[in-house]
């Protein structure tokens, strides 16, 4: 049995009402989950406020009740603990209640718009080969050492990622790598972690409906920096207009990477194909199977964190041109009739444009470049004409088509993406709101080495719509289109 006061250490109590000497089971923040003895955390919410299921709570046995406001009616054999902050409280409470699991292990956060998964997912996979029991926490997968789980957000909440630490302790993980989303940091998922080091991969416009403005949005990365302790490492991209800012405040030692900047960890793009990148890495030619200049960031971020981790230059650089693409990340298949397919997960302008470039880098220019792309419903409407006009300029053939339209009107979503397409560009746009036609569409137009790059998805298996997430998975419902057409 855990008693109340132990999981209170460190938690900034405001008042409290009752004893704290009681045993408790659970800590959970959704009223629906509460049995006997389990302690409820009354959340203000985006769209509810927990304190208003505290009754709830109560009724389905909570015997301690965490909040921001005494409720009018307090009931005797239940312990009110009124504080500041109630997501803060939970961090706290989630590290605590775990045995603060998060000092067993050596966590490295991962933060910025794009590349988190990679990087993070890449750290895993060197580490893993070097004999290390590692655990990952993505967009994609929640990993303790052999065993996945599945996850919806980058950044669970903080009692679900203290939970995965303690099993991480339990199976004797030595390296975490997660990635550190902007709400995450804003709604405290992460706040109380130890965390050995913090890495900055890049900035650009993305969620800007959740933090309103781009400084907002700059400043919530940053924090995460400013939390980071003096015994850790904090490494940044230098070459983003924002890298150095993310660090002007941080306690911890540190360094930066990048290609255009003199900087500790450097790298210089040698070659590019479809086959690879050819890099030299502070001074050493490596060859690695990923595509793009973005991917020479996020494979250079990868060697500065192993060596900052202390994995000796020569097994560090060899395992680097080891490394597998990661999942929906500029994923590439050749049809039997020579049509290459690109699957990526650009979701923001900044990707979406990158992705582009880097495809107009390694084409021949002679032949299409068809792009597949929507946006996302109930997200950030601005980078939607943003994304239609850098597909427009950037691609040869566009079709406009749905990504997960969540609860908004798919074609209401698709005119927002159309109303950046620049008037040169227009005459080779379509819309199709359905995204397999979309994709179907593709298909039939592409010819031998043409190019279809189907953006926005990755490796996202399933689509939703109003709330019910159905089977969809861009790279095979494009493979059996192609094999249906015989191409
Ligand atoms: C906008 C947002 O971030 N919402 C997250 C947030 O929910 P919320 O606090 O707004 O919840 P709410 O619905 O207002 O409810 C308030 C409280 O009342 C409680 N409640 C509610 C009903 C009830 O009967 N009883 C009860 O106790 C709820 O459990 C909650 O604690 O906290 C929840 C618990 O941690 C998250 O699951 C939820 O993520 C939603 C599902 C989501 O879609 N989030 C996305 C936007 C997100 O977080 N994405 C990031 C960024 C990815 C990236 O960078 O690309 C991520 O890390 O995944
Ligand atoms: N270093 C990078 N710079 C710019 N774009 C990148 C970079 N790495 C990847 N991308 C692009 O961004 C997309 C998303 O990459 P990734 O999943 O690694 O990012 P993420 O930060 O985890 O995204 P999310 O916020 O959704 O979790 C990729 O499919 C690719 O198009
Ligand atoms: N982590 C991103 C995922 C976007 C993926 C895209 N397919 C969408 O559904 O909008 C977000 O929460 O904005
Ligand atoms: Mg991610």
């Amino acid at each position: 049995m855990i008693v109340l006061k132990d999981i209170l250490y460190k938690v900034a109590i405001e008042s409290v009402k009752g004893s704290t000497a009681v045993d408790i089971k659970k800590i959970h923040f959704d009223s629906r989950l509460i049995s006997a003895q389990d302690v409820f955390v009354a959340i203000k919410g985006e769209t509810a406020d927990g304190h208003a299921f505290i009754e709830a709570a109560v009724a389905n046995g909570a015997n301690v009740v965490v909040c921001e406001e005494l409720p009018s009616e307090v009931i005797p054999e239940v312990s009110y603990i009124q504080v500041k902050d109630c997501r803060e409280a939970l961090a706290v409470m989630a590290s605590n209640y775990y045995d603060n699991p998060s000092a067993n292990l050596k966590l490295i956060g991962v933060t910025g718009t794009n590349g988190k998964t990679t990087v993070t997912s890449l750290l895993y996979q060197m580490f893993k080969t070097l004999g290390y029991k590692v655990g990952l926490i993505s967009t994609v997968v929640i990993k303790v050492d052999d065993k996945d789980y599945p996850t919806k957000l980058t950044t669970p909440d903080s009692l679900t990622i203290n939970s995965y630490l303690k099993e991480m302790n339990e199976v004797g993980v030595e390296f975490c790598f997660m990635e550190v989303s902007s709400h995450g940091i804003a709604q405290h998922r992460t706040l109380g972690l130890n965390f050995e080091g913090g890495v900055f991969t890049n900035l650009s416009q993305d969620h800007l409906d959740y933090h309103k403005t781009f400084a907002k949005y700059r400043d919530v990365k940053k924090r995460f920096f400013d939390q980071l302790s003096k015994k850790g490492f904090a490494l940044t991209n230098v070459d983003d207009k924002n890298g150095n800012y993310m660090l002007q405040n941080t306690k911890a030692k540190t360094f930066g990477y990048g290609v255009k900047n003199l900087t500790d960890y450097k790298v210089k793009i040698l070659e590019k194909s479809f086959s690879g990148l050819k890099l030299n890495i502070n001074g050493t030619e490596v060859w690695s199977r990923f595509i793009g200049d973005f991917n020479a960031y996020n494979l250079l971020a990868v060697y500065a964190v192993a060596d900052l981790l202390e994995v000796k230059d020569i097994e560090n650089l060899q395992n680097l041109s080891q490394l597998k693409p990661v999942e929906g990340r500029y994923q590439h298949h050749m049809s039997s009739t020579g049509i290459h397919v690109i699957v990526d997960y650009a979701h923001t302008p900044d990707a979406l444009q990158n992705v582009l470039q880097t495809t107009n880098d390694i084409r021949s220019r002679s032949e299409e470049l068809i792009t597949v792309v929507g946006c996302g419903g109930d997200r950030d409407t601005t980078k939607r004409p943003l994304m239609g006009k850098i597909a427009g300029n950037l691609s040869t053939k566009v079709i406009l088509t749905s990504d997960n339209p969540r609860t908004e009107d798919p074609d209401s979503i698709i005119k927002d993406i159309e109303k950046g397409v620049e008037p040169q560009d227009v005459s080779k746009t379509l819309s199709i709101t359905s995204r397999q036609q979309a994709i179907k569409t593709a298909c039939i137009l592409a010819q031998q080495r043409d190019i279809i790059l189907i953006a926005g998805k990755g490796h996202e298996t399933y689509q939703e719509i109003n709330g019910i997430r159905s089977d969809f998975d861009d790279l095979k419902i494009v493979k059996e289109l192609l094999d249906q057409l015989n191409k």
